[in-house]
């Protein structure tokens, strides 16, 4: 078909559907339908995985059998059909049915199966416990008819090609019958196969539709491209003319996803693009970054399993800027305690002898044993020094001998002072290596005394 009359085909549809009394948002509807018409193809092929048979629990069959026996469709849709095409068993498996919420609500009160969670009605999603042991999430097909970037008012469908097109990637977009037959209208298995990620149909409408889908592509990318670099043009251009809508998206959502791209595959290259696609400060991220300590510090986390906030640590110059980044993504209180302990530490000097370093940085560590383990090993691995994260004992000074006790036999007096005493009794102790007992500290006391400041003393 030329090319002129596939326009005018197209510009039929436009004016028959745009004024369809059934549209609220004719335009909008309009555009995915097109998409969907020329675009949408169905293809199907059998899955042999013998994880696909994991998932058939007791529990899973009364489902099934439940919509059988009702005459409504039931599949498996997206992410756990992607996964399973790839041979993992997928975490959470989704179901979509031709059934809309009114009809599930009739038939699993018929069938005397609980339904739990109303809030997810309105969008189509229905929740059941079956047996009392398992928990579905079954949402009937639906085109997203209204959206702000974030939410989507929703209209229901029967139409699993309609579904298809509103989903985020080719490869998140199949269905899986219980018979196996995957049904893929945009070439998800195709891309699968040959590790590409792209969004289905638009990838501006796409993303217009849910601005975390920038972020939700970058995570894919990593975790299915087998090329560092082999992201389409179109997509890079699509993205970067759309990351402003990411204002739009909570710092939680953002950090749930980042965490996962700083620690796929692709990470040292992945980044850089997100920052030439100008995303940085809609992350909170410096866009002064030094991104060549970033790849480098990519490379000495490699496969051993890094924090993601260890590798996100490489983009700061300072502590402000760690400051900056969790105000927007409101990271928890002990990632930001590690992105700030590798800052003040990464450039202290070691010597030469990176086990005393190491261990002197525990000795002045304060807070939870454990916790300052895990910083320090983190902070191995930042440092190319993951050889030694392994091996602990190594590291790991003894307890230190002298307690507040014991400074009160000594007339040391509980607050500041007695604080500052044992801070340079552990100075003293870090000299002599670690060596030096209780006793030999305590005779020190005399020495260190002269040498505190006074402290002012409290208002009467
Ligand atoms: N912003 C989003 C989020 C989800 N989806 C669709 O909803 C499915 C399920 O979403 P979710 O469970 O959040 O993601 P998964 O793709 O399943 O990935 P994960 O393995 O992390 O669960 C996706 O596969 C995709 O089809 C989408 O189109 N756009
Ligand atoms: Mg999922």
């Amino acid at each position: 078909m030329s090319r002129a009359i596939l326009r005018n085909v197209l510009k039929n549809i436009f004016q028959q559907t745009r004024f369809h009394p059934s549209l609220k948002q004719p335009v909008k509807y309009l555009c995915s339908s097109v998409d969907r018409k020329w675009k949408g193809h169905l293809t199907t092929m059998k899955l042999e995985t013998p994880k696909f048979h994991h998932l058939f629990t007791p529990e899973l069959k009364v489902l099934i059998d439940v919509f059988e026996r009702n005459n409504y469709e039931l599949r498996i849709a997206g992410g756990a059909v992607r996964d399973l095409l790839l041979d993992i068993l997928p975490s959470d498996v989704d179901f979509a049915t031709t059934a809309t919420p009114d009809q599930m609500i009739q038939m699993f009160t018929k069938e005397r199966i609980r339904m739990f969670n109303e809030r997810g009605v309105k969008h189509g999603t229905i929740s059941v416990r079956i047996n009392d042991k398992e928990n579905f999430e079954v949402t009937t097909l639906r085109i997203d008819v209204v959206t702000d970037g974030r939410r989507a008012e929703v209209e229901f469908t029967k139409d699993w090609l309609i579904d298809a097109n509103r989903r985020d990637l080719t490869i998140n977009a199949m269905f899986l019958g219980f018979d196996g037959t995957v049904h893929d209208y945009f070439s998800g298995v195709q891309d699968l196969q040959e590790r590409r990620v792209q969004f289905v149909g638009d990838p501006i409408q796409r993303i217009q539709e849910d601005y975390l889908r920038i972020l939700r592509y970058f995570r894919f990318y990593g975790r299915i491209s087998e090329r560092p670099d082999n992201h389409l043009t179109e997509t890079l251009k699509a993205i970067a003319e759309n990351v402003g809508g990411l204002e739009r998206i909570s710092g939680e959502r953002i950090w749930m996803e980042l965490k996962k791209i700083l620690c796929n595959n692709h990470a040292a290259d992945i980044i850089p693009v997100m920052y030439d696609v100008g995303m940085p400060s809609y992350l909170g991220l410096p866009s002064s970054a030094d991104l060549d300590h970033y790849r480098q510090v990519c490379r000495n986390t490699e496969g051993l399993q890094p924090n993601p906030v260890t590798r996100m640590s490489a983009l700061f110059k300072s502590e402000q800027e760690v400051y900056v980044m969790n105000e927007r993504l409101k990271v928890s209180a002990d990632e930001f305690r590690q992105a700030l302990f590798i800052i003040e530490s990464r450039h202290l000097p070691d010597k030469g002898n990176p086990i005393k370093f190491y261990k002197d940085l525990m000795c002045d560590t304060v807070g939870q044993r454990n916790k300052t383990v895990e910083r320090i090993i983190e902070l191995m691995k930042y440092k190319n020094e993951g050889e030694l994260c392994g091996n602990p004992s190594l590291w790991t000074p003894p307890p230190f001998p002298v307690g507040g006790a014991d400074l009160m036999k000594c007339n040391i007096k509980k607050g500041p002072h007695m604080q500052l005493m044992l801070k340079e009794l552990r100075n003293v102790w870090k000299e002599s290596d670690f060596k030096m007992e209780k006793s030999e500290l305590l005779e020190r006391i005399d020495d260190i005394l002269p040498t505190l400041p006074e402290l002012p003393s409290k208002k009467k």
